[in-house]
């Protein structure tokens, strides 16, 4: 049982929907709801009003990430905004040699799953060459380590030092891309202070900032503010867009360009989804089907922790991006009216077959309250056969003369059909090859998904109020320890 799109994308709920699972009476019985849900999805759209969405102020808020990947003249992403990004690839290749992404949250995941899905693990080891004379990349500001920050300095000024040696006859040119929406988080800034103070003094390293925060000119930012003042380019974070939907905004497409990342592929991945996305038939509307089938297994058979689990080492930072867009959506201890409803299925971040070695004992035995996300790509763009090297060793020539990839299939399909056999929900994500095209559709699919599910479940997806809890308490004591 599966969905299938036009472009090969599938979404296999077979180990999800039927008898024992979420069954057709249950979606029966939700039919209004969905249809409510539905609508709102249309007003969303056309109008970017979402109701009962409020700001962190309390002021109405639109809800506009559904615009984002229509690249049209008015758009948040425009013909104009496209161009100006192709211009900083241009500047960035050949010219700078490494990039500090500094941001949390929405200012940092969704960049990690462009990096790692692009450039893989290896890519900072890469000659300038090999990586196409695209720069290095590191993350910065998604915690506030003293240990890493101060390795990650070392390193960069140690890098510096070896260019010199080679003959470089100019500095080693860092890009600072620092990114706050709200313009003042203490761990991207905090970070941003310390590398920049740090490289700032180091004659063999020239620093640029690139800032990317809310364009708003009447309530700048801090950032926007600190921006205007230092001359920095900046680019938007806009309104309407939440910190877990910037994938598909300047957040996200900044570091796109400086990787050589194919933006508009992406894009395009994502607003072919959106366009299925729209369709009246829950059974044709992948994230409508998604959001009501994960919905009612929460809901009608207690299964509310979702373990996202890609089978693929560089895909486990979507299961960190999805974390991110799952748990501040949807875990809501009040209801639209107020009521306390404490709704949501907490994420769990896996890997396959990693995990299979680790977590599948819980998922298998454990409580029966959970769901296997599994995403699965079908081609991949290296596949090497497991050669037959020991032909003594018959438990090693037994799992030769297959690719890498069909293993990976076994293992994902014998780690599905044994949870069934027990009762366990799982579904599958197919992407018939890891492009930015397919990687926008999941993405996008994702987000709308949970789009569906705040109405379903009517709960405001789009605000998080839950972090504001440590803020305030966090805030004064910093100050007092400031002040001791
Ligand atoms: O982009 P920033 O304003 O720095 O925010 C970064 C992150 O911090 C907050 O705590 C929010 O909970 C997140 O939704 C947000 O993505």
């Amino acid at each position: 049982m599966s969905l299938e799109l036009k472009s090969g994308f599938s979404f296999d709920y077979e180990n999800l929907f039927g008898e024992g699972k979420v069954t057709a009476a249950d979606l029966k019985s939700f039919e209004a709801d969905l249809k409510k849900a539905h609508e709102a999805m249309k007003v969303m759209r056309k109008t970017g009003f979402v109701a009962g969405h409020l700001s962190k102020d309390g002021e109405p808020e639109k809800v506009l990430f559904s615009e984002l990947p229509y690249i049209e003249e008015g758009h948040l992403n425009s013909p104009k905004s496209i161009a100006r990004l192709s211009k900083l690839t241009a500047s960035v290749q050949n010219r700078v040699d490494a990039v500090v992404s500094l941001g949390i949250g929405g200012s940092f995941l969704g960049n990690k799953v462009l990096f790692d899905v692009h450039c893989g693990e290896f890519w900072n080891s890469k000659s300038k060459a090999e990586r196409d004379g695209f720069p290095r990349v590191y993350f910065s500001g998604n915690n506030i380590d003293p240990r890493r920050t101060t390795d990650l300095i070392e390193h960069i000024n140690a890098s510096a030092k070896v260019a010199s040696c080679h003959g470089e006859k100019r500095p080693y040119h860092v890009m600072l891309l620092l990114i706050s929406k709200s313009g003042g988080t203490l761990d991207t800034m905090s970070n941003f202070m310390v590398i920049y103070e740090a490289l700032k003094k180091n004659p063999e390293v020239e620093v640029e900032v690139i800032a990317v925060t809310d364009p708003n000119e009447k309530q700048p930012t801090l950032l926007k503010k600190l921006a205007t003042e230092q001359k920095w380019p900046t680019y938007s974070v806009p309104d309407g867009v939440g910190g877990r939907f910037t994938i598909f905004c300047e957040v996200g497409l900044t570091l796109a360009a400086c990787i050589g990342f194919d933006i508009e592929a992406f894009l395009a991945g994502a607003k072919a989804m959106d366009q299925v996305c729209q369709n009246d038939d829950i059974w044709q509307n992948p994230a409508m089907l998604n959001a009501a089938l994960k919905f009612i297994a929460s809901e009608k058979h207690g299964r509310d922790i979702e373990v996202m689990m890609p089978y693929g080492d560089y895909l486990k930072s979507v299961s960190e991006w999805y974390i991110q867009l799952l748990a501040e959506s949807l875990g809501k201890q009040f209801d639209k009216q107020g009521n306390e409803v404490c709704y949501g299925r907490t994420p769990v971040v896996a890997v396959g077959t990693t995990d299979m070695h680790a977590q599948t004992q819980q998922h298998q035995e454990g409580k029966l309250n959970k769901i296997v996300q599994f995403i699965r790509i079908q081609k991949w763009d290296v596949d090497p056969v497991i050669p037959d090297a020991f032909p003594s060793a018959p438990k090693l020539s037994d799992i030769s003369g297959v690719t890498m990839s069909q293993a990976l299939d076994v293992a994902l399909q014998s780690n599905a059909d044994a949870l069934a056999s027990n009762q366990r929900f799982s579904a599958v994500f197919n992407l018939p090859e890891l492009t930015p095209y397919h990687l926008g559709e999941l993405l996008y699919m994702l987000a709308m998904s949970i789009a569906y599910e705040g109405e379903l479940a009517n709960v405001d997806a789009f605000n998080q109020p839950g972090v504001e809890g440590y803020k305030r308490i966090m805030g004064p004591k910093l100050q007092a320890l400031k002040n001791k």
